[in-house]
């Protein structure tokens, strides 16, 4: 019996459905890499605060042994107390390393350090010092654009450098290294003149790393979170303006614990780019280009919708701007 031929159709349809999902997800499966923190080395910038406490936390959960580094030394001791709680055995090593990021000699010498007080390079690295001072534009001395870039862009430079060559060198088999730039790293507004050009430039460079460190089996990842409830941000919060604090009104904050379980939960996903809730899904759904999908479908349907909010967002943006010169 010949079925009517919207029923061929809708079986038609349906069928390349399926198929095209299935080889959507058997692609993912062997573009992406597994995520073990058990028994691995992660080395963690900014651990002693923020995202990178609670993610030096989390790793502690999941097995791995940790170093942290930033600069002051009673932050980094008391953050290794507190870590050392969430281990999941006491022979879980986490120690701490004082360096500043800008510094190319301190650089290598953390990772120099690391290597003897562990006994062996770091697996994982994860590049989470960075900071913001918002204001206008004009308002910056030109000083402040030179920090700014050495911290939050160079700061990760020579990181992710120590790190690939390391990982190159000790032949370490599926090593990572996951740079953390922010929502500022895919959009930008009034205030953040000196912040998101180099969360901008940390995307390039993970973009070019992403490819590039296939060579030698180095897993890249990108993180992008909004807002995150630190000593860092209560920092920047004294110099935002207001305008700057209406446009971003439309993300809420996470917690440092929130935000490095999204963090987590992009990994073990293997997400190239990892986003922390849905409005920052689409905007990556809206300027991903070239960069690795989520999920090809859902991220295409996403783009699609998503385009006319954020060009709804923008003249929003602009008008709330416009509106500060009848002041
Ligand atoms: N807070 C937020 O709203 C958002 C933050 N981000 C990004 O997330 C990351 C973490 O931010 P957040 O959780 O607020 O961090 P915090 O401000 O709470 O902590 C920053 C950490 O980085 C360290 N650090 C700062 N400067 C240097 C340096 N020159 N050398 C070595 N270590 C340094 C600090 O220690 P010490 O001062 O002792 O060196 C501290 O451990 C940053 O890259 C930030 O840009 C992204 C989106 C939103
Ligand atoms: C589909 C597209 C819709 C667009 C909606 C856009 C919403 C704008 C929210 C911007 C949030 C910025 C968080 C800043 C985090 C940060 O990095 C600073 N705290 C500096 O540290």
């Amino acid at each position: 019996m010949a079925l009517p031929s919207w029923a061929s159709v809708i079986i038609a349809l349906g069928t390349a459905a399926v198929v095209a999902v299935c080889i959507e997800r058997l692609c993912s499966r062997l573009t992406r890499s597994n995520f073990v923190p058990a028994g691995k080395h992660c080395f963690i910038t900014g651990g002693s605060s923020g995202l990178g406490r609670g993610l030096a936390i989390e790793l502690a959960k999941a097995g791995a042994d940790i170093t942290i580094v930033a600069r002051k030394l009673e932050e980094l001791e008391s953050a290794v107390l507190e870590i050392k709680k969430f281990r999941q055995s006491e022979s879980q090593k986490v120690i701490f390393i004082s360096a500043d990021v800008t510094s190319k000699d301190d650089v290598v010498r953390a990772f120099d350090e690391a290597k003897t007080k562990m006994d062996r390079n770091p697996d994982c690295v994860f590049a989470c010092a960075g900071a913001s001072y918002p204001r206008f534009f004009l308002d910056y001395s030109l000083e402040d654009f030179d920090k700014s870039i050495h911290l939050n862009y160079l700061g990760q430079v020579y990181v992710a450098h120590q790190a690939a060559s390391r990982m190159r060198d000790s032949a370490i088999k599926g090593g990572k290294i996951v740079f953390v730039s922010s929502m500022l790293g895919m959009l930008s507004f009034a205030g953040y003149g000196s912040y998101s050009p180099a969360k901008f430039a940390v995307r390039g460079l993970a973009d070019t790393l992403r490819n590039e460190l296939k060579q030698y089996g180095i897993g890249v990842h990108i993180f992008f979170p909004g807002g995150i409830r630190s000593p860092g941000f209560d920092k920047e919060n004294e110099t935002k303006p207001d305008v700057t604090k209406e446009i971003e009104g439309a993300n809420e904050p996470q917690t440092a614990e929130e935000c490095a379980k999204s963090l987590m939960k992009g990994l073990y996903a293997g997400n190239y780019m990892i986003m922390v809730d849905f409005i920052s899904e689409v905007l990556r759904c809206t300027t991903r280009g070239v960069s690795p999908s989520n999920n090809f479908f859902l991220d295409t349907f996403l783009a699609l919708v998503g385009q006319p909010v954020a060009s709804g967002y923008a003249l929003y943006m602009d008008y709330l701007v416009k509106s500060l010169k009848r002041q």
